[in-house]
């Protein structure tokens, strides 16, 4: 097993064929393009302007980057110095958190759903629970020394923005401020710490293929010096270029079906380059198990249709993890 991960000391002269694409299926990166997306100051004094920005940004795009989010600059220094003290850890020491199984709560794997998947991802990604922390942090790694802390605390913070944004985003599509965190219930809350090192060839392979978020918000904090997440819209893919001490946030399939349509839970992908190996963090809020979710009422009392049918956030979830990244978009089963 330890040779299925990417970060095992290995060097590869070239892409070995089990990641490489179909021709149809590249990243064709000179179609790519580079747009601005959103950008926008949470510690800006006018509030509704920050409320229609995000609501602005949600119908339009799906992403947007947030600044003076209230998590420190050194703090997000320290999680992606932690994160790549641990893949750089000798493979034995790592491979005591590997696993293949998706639904384990702590684990360290490889692309993305290695036993559902024909072609695999250039990426290796420790995936943690963090909420309840109590719950969860006496397993997660050490060392490196200092991991348990600075992730807790990084955690922490996070939990707190996602929750914030969640209130301006119910305002921005005319719900009570806490519609949506009372409908998801008290979430929970997942990491993916992802490692995507130098690749040989990185025309013929991905880090991580398009896909959409199956929770309801993510909040990534992407490598400062090394560019790699793409977006879509509009049929075209827009390469970010990270905003130092940005966080960028994205809403996932919950928030889709929640808001019956009007926001976007964009299609997103990370590629990979020849040179520098690239860190990103990413924390997902997740509804409860049981939570039961669909387009919000006051969404449909002036007659426009429910798109989506009412489904636990369990029977989501575990839909989504029995198929592979990047089929067709998993709320498509669950339209009316
Ligand atoms: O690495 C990135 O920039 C994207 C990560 C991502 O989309 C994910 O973990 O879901
Ligand atoms: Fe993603």
């Amino acid at each position: 097993m330890a040779e299925s991960l990417l970060s095992s000391g290995i060097q590869y002269e070239h892409v070995p064929p089990i990641y490489v694409r179909p021709t149809s299926d590249r990243p064709k990166l000179n179609e790519v393009i580079s747009e601005e997306i959103p950008l926008i100051d949470l510690g800006c004094d006018d509030i509704s302007k920050i409320i229609s920005q995000i609501g602005h940004a949600c119908r339009n795009y799906g992403f947007f980057q947030v600044t003076n989010h209230g998590i420190s600059k050194e703090l997000l220094q320290k999680m992606i110095e932690v994160a790549r003290e641990f893949f750089h850890m000798p493979v034995e020491e790592k491979m005591k958190y590997y696993s293949e199984d998706p639904l384990k709560k702590i684990r360290l794997s490889t692309s993305s759903n290695i036993n559902e998947e024909k072609v695999r991802n250039w990426r290796d990604y420790l995936r943690l629970y963090c909420h309840p922390l109590g719950e969860f942090v006496n397993e997660w790694p050490s060392p490196p020394p200092s991991f348990k802390e600075v992730v807790s605390t990084y955690c922490k913070e996070v939990r707190q923005l996602g929750s914030k944004l969640l209130e301006a985003i119910s305002e921005s599509l005319g719900l009570e401020g806490n519609y949506i965190n009372a409908m998801l219930g008290d979430q929970g809350q997942h990491m993916a710490i992802n490692y995507y090192p130098p690749c040989p060839e990185p025309e013929l392979t991905f880090g991580l293929p398009a896909h959409t978020d199956p929770h309801s918000i993510t909040i990534l904090l992407p490598d400062q010096q090394v560019a790699g997440l793409q977006l879509l819209r509009n049929g075209k893919w827009i390469a970010l270029d990270p905003s130092p001490k940005a966080l960028v946030i994205n809403i996932g399939d919950q928030i889709q079906a929640l808001s019956n349509g009007r926001y976007k839970s964009a299609w997103h992908r990370a590629i990979v380059n020849s040179n520098m190996e690239r860190i990103s963090v990413a924390s997902f809020l997740c509804p409860e198990d049981r939570a039961v979710i669909g387009p919000a009422k006051k969404l449909t009392d002036d007659g426009t249709p429910p798109v989506y049918r009412s489904f636990t956030f369990d029977e989501y979830y575990k839909k989504f993890w029995s198929r592979s990244l990047d089929d067709e978009h998993c709320l498509e089963l669950f339209k009316n």
